[in-house]
This record gives structure tokens, sequence and C-alpha cells, in this order.
């Protein structure tokens, strides 16, 4: 099959540049086009030099529209706005798009899914790397093995300084696989903040705490703790390379695949 063509949208910021980066090393991929919003500084500059990597000869640019038309498939982290825009116009072509975009409100994802519907090959997740989603069948596994009750269950997280969502989409991801192994419905059980007079822990509750500070890449803590013991389940990412290796992992694995909205757990068959 012929090379992958991919747009990057985001290709300035942090994961935009490490997928440029990967995708120009790797022969499966050819990067068609690297776009920024219009305004961005980014705009001219050589995509792979930006990235660190040898000139591509693929200016940043603000033409979306143009890029898709050359495109197989799209990777995007972004913003909320950004990917559910992107969304109505990669369902309209029938295009791949995986979104590892963060602090979609529920009317994002209701969008997301529905451009899913609609036409596009969709794959989004909070976190793309192959550690993070085993750990989240790891947290279902043990959530279901200790019920709702015996085990309080509490998830921490720290992210660099630059992070603008809490909590982190990863820990999200991995309250809801949590919710998952109890049978109930994370919205209805999450305790996202704590301050002043709280009162007893709530039973069955799940609790987020978020850290924020200097360059972590992503830290991840889910806590179970019960009367008299602890079991703490973990994941160190030290390098944003695996969040992006997993986004190209997903696009070429949905470009095979019929239109919906898949999961990196569909990708990895976990
Ligand atoms: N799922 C996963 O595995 C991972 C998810 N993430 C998520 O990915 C997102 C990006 O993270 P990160 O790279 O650190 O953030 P950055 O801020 O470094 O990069 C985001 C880039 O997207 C650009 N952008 C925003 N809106 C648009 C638009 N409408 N059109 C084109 N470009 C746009 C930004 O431009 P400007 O600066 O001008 O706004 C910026 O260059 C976050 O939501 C983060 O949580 C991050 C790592 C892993
Ligand atoms: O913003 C980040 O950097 C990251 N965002 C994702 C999240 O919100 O969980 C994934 C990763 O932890 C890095």
């Amino acid at each position: 099959m012929d090379a992958m063509r991919l747009v990057i949208l985001g290709a300035g910021g942090r994961m935009g540049r490490t997928l440029v980066r990967l995708a120009s090393e790797a022969p499966e991929f050819a990067v068609a086009a690297a776009v920024e919003r219009p305004g961005s500084a980014h705009l001219g500059d050589d995509a792979g030099t930006l990235a660190g990597v040898a000139a591509l000869g693929v200016p940043v640019s603000d033409d979306l529209e143009a890029a898709l038309r050359e495109a197989d498939g799209v990777i995007d982290f972004t913003a909320p706005a950004a990917s559910v825009a992107l969304a109505l116009q990669t369902a309209r072509r029938g295009l791949v798009h995986v979104i590892g975009t963060t602090g979609c409100s529920a009317d994002d994802d209701a969008a997301i899914a529905a451009a899913g519907r609609d036409g596009a090959r969709i794959v989004k997740s909070g976190n793309m790397s192959l550690g993070v989603n085993l750990l989240s069948v790891l947290v279902e596994q043990a959530a279901r093995a200790l019920g709702p009750d015996a085990f309080d269950l509490e998830i921490l997280e720290m992210h660099h300084r630059h992070k603008v969502d809490a909590p982190s989409g990863t820990a999200l991801l991995l309250g809801h696989a949590a919710a998952a192994g109890r049978g109930i419905d994370l919205a209805d059980r999450s305790v996202r903040v704590r301050d002043g007079h709280t009162g007893p822990r709530p039973q069955g509750t799940i609790g987020f705490a978020t850290l924020r500070g200097g360059s972590v890449v992503g830290d991840h803590e889910v806590i179970l703790a019960g009367e008299g013991e602890r079991i703490t389940l973990k994941h160190h990412a030290e390098d944003r390379a695996i969040f992006a290796r997993g986004a190209l992992r997903a696009a070429l694995w949905a470009r095979s695949q019929p239109p919906g909205l898949y999961s990196m757990r569909d990708v990895l068959g976990l």
C-alpha cells in the first residue's frame, strides 16, 4: 500500500512537532501538510526544521481545506474547538481522524461521535500510549475484583506547567475504566475537587487529584485504599514519543476500518 498521507494539525505544538518527527522517519507515512491556526508565528516555517529533523519541504500553513484535499488522514493534538470543527470536515471527506486532544466537554464528545456516524474514521483517546491503555485494563480488572465498597479508589495525576485542562484525559480514561469495572457511571460517582470542610469520603466514589509543575510529561497513579492495605497502579510517561507512536499506529489501523468512533483499546486489541 502507498505511504499514508498525513496532515498534522497543530504542527508547531509539543505533540505536533513530535508527530512530524516520527512520521517523517517512518516509511509508512508521508507528511503531506502541517497546519497551524491563522496568525500563528509558525506559518511558513518548514515543518521538519520546526520538529528538529531535516527540512521536509512542507511549510506550515493555515489552509486546512487545501491540506485535507491531499490527505488520507489527520492527526490532531490541538484544542477541543479545533477537533470538533475538524471532525465535521473529516466526516464529509471520509478521512481517518486521530484525536489526542483532551479537555472535551460532553457536547464536544457527542459532536465527535456524530462525525464517526457520518463518515469519519475516528480514533480518540485521552492517552495514545500502549502502557496507559494496558493500565486501564488492569484498573478495570482490579476495580471489578475488589468491588465498590471495601476499597476507596483515588486517581492522582501530575503534568507540566503548560497543561490547560484538568483532570487529565488519562485520569478520566482511567476513571472510566474503574467505573466500568464497578458497573457504575463515572459521571454519577466522581469527586473532582475537594476544598474546605468536605465531610468524610462518600463510599463508592472515585476521587481525582491534580498536580501541575515543571516539565513533567505525564504521571498517573490509581490508588485502591482498603482497611490495612493499599494497592497502587502507576504509569510514568518519559517521552512524548510514546503518544505519537500510538497515534501513528492508530492512523494506519483506522485506514482499513469502516467509519466510526474507536478507542485505543480497539486499536491495540486490548
Ligand atoms: N491523547 C494523548 O496521548 C495526548 C494528548 N495530549 C493532548 O493534546 C493536546 C495538545 O497538547 P500539546 O501538544 O502539549 O499542546 P500545545 O499547546 O503545545 O500544542 C497545540 C497546538 O495546536 C495548535 N492549535 C490550537 N488550535 C488550533 C486550530 N484551530 N488550528 C490549528 N492549530 C491549532 C496550537 O496553536 P496555538 O499555540 O496558536 O494555540 C498549538 O500549536 C492537549 O489537549 C493535550 O492534553 C497531549 C499529549 C498526549
Ligand atoms: O497535556 C499533556 O501533556 C498530556 N495530555 C494527555 C492527558 O490529558 O492525559 C496525555 C498525557 O498525559 C500528556
